[in-house]
């Protein structure tokens, strides 16, 4: 048997091996040292290999779920070794033969497709990254819903679309440097060969070519072979469903690379919660499906402002129709997840339980079809398209209703999932089983009077069958050996027995219900067929329930809180009237009243605001609620404001200054800088920069003049939509140079010696930094506030000799960044840009390269 483990354990090298042994699943080695450890079990020894003990653990297979989730949710990979045939047939092999084993799943993080191993209400998925003709492109899906995209992606940018995918797991050729921060799996270079991929493509998808499909790269083929490739290595015979590939091009959604994701706490805070996000505190979708959509949206908002106004509309519809709304979201709840259960279906792992779910969502789905459709109020574009995805299922459904009892359990094995009346056959056979337990009962009557003992009972055990029991004091009539009774085990206070009639009738009961279990499993398997040849539409009807339920979500939020429909168009508007932080102001709870809100107007003349206050004031907060409101209104929802005019946001980009920001590895500083260097190189006119703080992390002159050079630079060269916070006054000079800078404030006001914040941004200049003023709030203890101030008193002396650190940047010529440089001219570059090599004879060819030679030798005379 440990032959057949280790060839089963090579097959499997990447993982832990799960090596099913009767009820248990066993490891050995070193996957029982790893699993003990990861799961707390206990370790323990099972025979010898090359004269050392075999370290082993074990969990029961029926709950082996639960140790399952807890190591891929520790990083592993788990490999299923199921016996694939019956004990009784390896003993018809000879005695001392193994049952055959084979793996026939393995488990891996972006693999699943078990209920309890994922969260419902976020998506699972399974990412590839792959590169051809110096491109590359990303491929990822969902086994889960059967989600399969693609998309080109820019080397510079891969970091900004994982960050968006948030892939559970991501397969990265062998031999290239994984991106950081995601669990990787290296797979063999020749799974990414483009052509071999799409080859696989085609092969799966059943297509002699991929254009119905879209026009995919070569990048992107290599990546979606890779999947496929991994899909099938682990998957092994399940036929798990995935849609055919679509693409997903990166212009069409808003580019937020990892540290704006981060810091503006879009799907989960910086301490790696969802609770306290952006998404978490807008998230009042009420299927599992509508959760994962809403998370989709908020991760690429659009910037086709058509495609965010069709949005819009649908949202507003809702807003105007309270009613519908709350019956739309109380049908909705009722829903199960229609694409959660196809998957398990079509993964082999689905249940007559799935199969009852889909009855009940299709049919649910096709009666809130009906609701809207019946609606006086005219539909929106966007929900006429909807409800035109949803159904026809009515065929499907009925033939479900009519197999399906009213709630079918989670195991096929179990049976009882076929309604009475289904099929006549089975319900003889049920009938006969019935029949046989009557006979049961009738014979234990016959028993009671022949042998008078009343107590006499016929039980069933699992061990023994049918059997008949009696209290041990009246055994002894039945042991004779004419009784009629067989003896069969005796207990501590009764015996049991056997007869013949009993076996017979058992046999009959046991035949029946292997055959009623039979035709049931039969059943089973030929439902499972009729729902999966049905699953794209299906498939299109659950898309179409999550797109609503995202819709009233927003809208129902919308109307608690007062949000407005912002209006989105193509210029560079940013015109915010009455702004407030959602998370901020959700936070404050009953007291959300208190939250200030605040305008924030970006036009083309004022298009950079820098902002200065003292801490505390809410310069982070209102930074941050300006580019959470441009997420929002891209992504199709309302915003909280008064009103709001965006034009579209091509790029986001919000950093926080480096004493805000643990990174690992780097110095906060440095993360700070090269964080700050991919905004000046990727921001555009259209992109929305929010600067808090940079330069922060560093000494007051390097810091400040980093500050100063950042400004101009994105004032002259990048023209974003900028919102600069710091707290380096000096750079308010700047408002005189720049013409677009604006200036402005956190209103604080100090009474009686204390600061009172008032949250309120106004224009202007701070007059002061009140850092002692917080510091005393803060609790600091009066001795060292009281020196702090002496020390302020001696260096605000100085700085009124000295004119203060930025004394003489008034006269520092302006940012020329912008300006192109004068190319140097170099000899042989003219050398060869005078050649004209369709008139050389290969003998002056040759001459020219041994001058050219000459030249390049003599350094290149560089002629500036
Ligand atoms: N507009 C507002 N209305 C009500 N409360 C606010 C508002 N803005 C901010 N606050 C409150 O003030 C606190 C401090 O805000 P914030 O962190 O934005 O200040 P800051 O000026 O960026 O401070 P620092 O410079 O120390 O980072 C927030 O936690 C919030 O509770």
């Amino acid at each position: 048997m440990i032959e057949q483990y280790l060839a089963l354990k090579a097959e499997a090298a990447d993982s832990l091996l799960f090596f099913r042994m009767g009820d248990f699943y066993e490891m050995f080695f070193q996957d029982a040292v790893a699993a003990t450890a990861a799961l707390d079990i206990a370790l323990t020894k099972r025979g010898q290999y090359m004269g050392e003990d075999i370290p082993m653990c074990g969990v029961p297979a029926h709950s082996h779920e639960t140790y399952l989730a807890r190591l891929i949710s520790k990083g592993f990979r788990v490999a299923i070794a199921e016996q694939v045939e019956d004990p009784a047939e390896a003993r018809k092999r000879g005695g001392k033969s193994v049952v055959r084993r084979a793996v026939v799943r393995v488990v891996t993080p972006g693999t699943l497709t078990e209920e309890t191993l994922l969260d419902a209400r976020s998506a699972n998925r399974l990412a590839a990254l792959g590169e051809a003709e110096g491109r590359m492109g990303l491929a990822w899906c969902d086994l889960s819903s059967g989600e399969f995209m693609t998309a080109p992606v820019d080397a510079a940018l891969v970091g900004a679309e994982l960050a968006r995918l948030r892939p559970a797991e991501l397969l990265v050729a062998e031999g290239r440097e994984p991106p950081p921060g995601h669990l990787v799996a290296m797979r063999p270079r020749g799974d990414f060969d483009s052509t071999a991929g799409e080859r696989g493509l085609c092969r799966r998808f059943e297509v002699g070519t991929l254009e119905g499909f879209g026009a995919f790269t070569r990048a992107e083929l290599a990546a979606a072979g890779a999947l496929i490739a991994f899909v099938e290595a682990t998957q092994k015979d399940a036929a798990v469903r995935l849609r055919p590939p679509a693409r997903h091009l990166p212009e069409s959604a808003m580019l937020i690379d990892a540290a704006t994701r981060a810091s503006l706490e879009l799907a989960e805070t910086q301490a790696g919660s969802r609770k306290g996000s952006l998404l978490d505190c807008i998230d009042l979708t009420v299927t599992g499906a509508g959760a994962r959509r809403l998370a989709a949206d908020l991760a690429a908002p659009l910037t086709d402002p058509d495609a965010i106004a069709h949005r819009l509309d649908l949202l507003g519809w809702f807003v105007g129709a309270p009613t519908i709304r709350e019956r739309v979201r109380a049908a909705l709840k009722r829903i199960a997840d229609i694409e959660r259960a196809l998957g398990r279906l079509s993964a082999g792992r689905g249940s007559p339980r799935d199969l009852g779910l889909l009855r009940d969502a299709l049919s649910g789905a096709l009666d809130l079809k009906r609701l809207l459709s019946e609606s006086r109020l005219g539909v929106p574009a966007m929900l006429a398209e909807c409800l035109g995805r949803i159904g026809p299922h009515g065929a499907l459904v009925e033939g479900l209703a009519a197999a399906l009892v009213a709630e079918p359990g989670f195991s096929v094995s179990d049976g009882g999932f076929i309604a009475e009346g289904f099929d006549p056959a089975l319900d003889e056979l049920r009938g006969l089983a019935q029949d046989g337990r009557r006979h049961i009962a009738a014979l234990e009557a016959r028993y009671r009077e022949a042998t008078g003992i009343a107590a006499l009972k016929i039980r069933h055990n699992n061990v023994l069958g049918y059997h008949v029991e009696v209290a041990a004091r009246h055994a002894d009539p039945l042991m004779a050996a004419d009784s009629g009774f067989t003896h069969r085990q005796t207990l501590a206070g009764v015996v049991r027995f056997n007869s013949v009639d009993l076996a017979d009738l058992a046999a009959r009961i046991a035949e029946a219900s292997t055959k009623a279990l039979a035709a049931e499993t039969a059943h089973f398997a030929a439902l499972r067929e009729t729902v999966l040849e049905e699953a794209d539409a299906a498939g299109d009807t659950a898309g179409a329930l999550a797109r609503i339920d995202v819709a009233a979500a927003l809208a129902e939020l919308a109307a608690r809180g007062g949000w407005v429909r912002p209006a989105v168009d193509a210029g560079t508007a940013f015109d915010i009237r009455g702004g407030r932080h959602p998370v901020v102001e959700a936070a404050l709870g009953a007291k959300r009243e208190a939250f200030v809100s605040n305008d924030c107007d970006l036009g083309p003349e004022r298009r950079l605001w820098l902002l200065t206050g003292p801490n505390m004031a809410g310069k982070s907060t209102f930074l941050r609620q300006n580019a959470l409101l441009a997420v929002l209104a891209q992504t199709g929802s309302f915003v909280p404001a008064a009103s709001a005019h965006i034009g579209v946001v091509d790029r986001l980009f919000s950093r926080v200054g480096a004493s805000d920001n643990l990174a690992e590895g780097r110095s906060t500083f440095m993360v700070e800088m090269v964080e700050t260097a991919a905004i000046l190189r990727q921001a555009t006119p259209r992109s929305l920069v929010i600067l808090d703080e940079v330069g922060r992390g560093t000494s007051t002159y390097d810091g400040l003049a980093i500050a100063w050079a950042v400004v101009e630079a994105v004032h002259d060269s990048l023209a974003s939509r900028c919102l600069f916070a710091t707290h380096y006054h000096e750079l308010t000079a700047l408002a005189g140079r720049l013409s677009a800078v604006h200036l402005a404030t956190v209103k604080v006001r100090e009474w009686k010696g204390d600061l009172v914040f008032l949250h309120e941004v106004i224009a202007g200049a701070a007059d002061r930094s009140y850092g002692l003023a917080v510091a005393r709030l803060a609790g600091l203890p009066a001795a060292v506030t009281h020196r702090a101030s002496e020390v302020l008193t001696r260096l605000e002396q100085g700085k009124a000799k000295t004119g203060g650190i930025a004394a003489g940047l008034g006269d520092l010529p302006l940012f020329s960044a912008a300006a192109p440089a004068t190319p140097a001219r170099d000899a042989l570059r003219d050398a060869l840009a005078a050649l004209r090599p369709d008139e050389m004879s290969p003998r002056a060819a040759l001459d020219t390269l041994y001058d050219l030679k000459r030249l390049a030798d003599a350094g290149g005379e560089t002629i500036s």
